[in-house]
């Protein structure tokens, strides 16, 4: 497979448009424009395979012609569910999500299935004000097949980088892509992202 469609999933303010600039470009940038979902490409070369890869960041509030959480599961070949380990709702939507694309792919071979969804719980930093303990964040990936991480999208670029490489590499070894329905709508060019960076109230942290 040489186009990789990642979604990256997760309740509002969890830092998922933070982790993708990261990963992107290394840049923490404190605040993002988040009125529209959109879709970052990137051309990648990873083990001598040329890629093409899509992330595709969803816009938390209303917006036109926003799709539903269904479209971007039925959409995307692997995802990156986030949580705020911060933020004990956070966790709960996160929960909800992975149940959902464990339903909805429920065709998708075992094998499959344990690698290309992860759980990140972000704001490491943030552990004096933590709400969700690591330990419930392994329990839910161990209960739900997932892999778990936790980082900081505001401290740590290696380990961003190899969540989302990791990432790229299994979708890149999981077979045939899956057939797409509804492509969630909007696109943006690096240069786009890097000047995507106001208009966002900022959460106190
Ligand atoms: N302390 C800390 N703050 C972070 C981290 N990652 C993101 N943030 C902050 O959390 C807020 C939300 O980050 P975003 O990346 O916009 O989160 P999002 O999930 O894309 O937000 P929506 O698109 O509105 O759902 C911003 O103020 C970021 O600066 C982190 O690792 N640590």
């Amino acid at each position: 497979m040489n186009d990789i469609k990642l979604a990256v999933l997760g309740g509002e303010g969890v830092g998922k448009s933070a982790l993708i600039v990261r990963f992107l470009t290394r840049r923490f940038i404190g605040e993002y424009a988040s009125s529209s979902e959109c879709i970052y490409r990137k051309h990648l070369s990873i083990d001598g395979r040329q890629l093409n890869l899509e992330l595709y960041d969803p816009c938390s509030q209303a917006c036109e012609g926003k799709s539903t959480l269904t479209d971007q599961i039925h959409w995307a070949d692997g995802f990156v569910v986030v949580y705020d380990i911060s933020d004990r709702s956070s966790f709960i939507k996160a929960k909800a999500i992975v149940h959902l694309i464990r339903e909805l792919n429920l065709g998708v071979a075992k094998r499959d299935a344990d690698t290309l969804v992860f759980l990140v719980g972000n704001k490491q930093d943030l552990c004096h004000v933590r709400e969700v303990r690591r330990e419930e964040g392994q329990r839910l990936a161990a209960e739900s097949q997932t892999q778990f991480y936790e980082l900081s999208a505001a401290e740590h670029y290696q380990e961003v980088v190899l969540m989302f490489s990791k990432m790229v590499h299994n979708v890149s070894l999981g077979g045939k892509a899956k057939e797409r329905r509804r492509r969630p709508s909007g696109s943006k060019s690096m240069a786009k992202l890097i000047n995507n960076v106001f208009g966002k109230r900022r959460k106190s942290v």
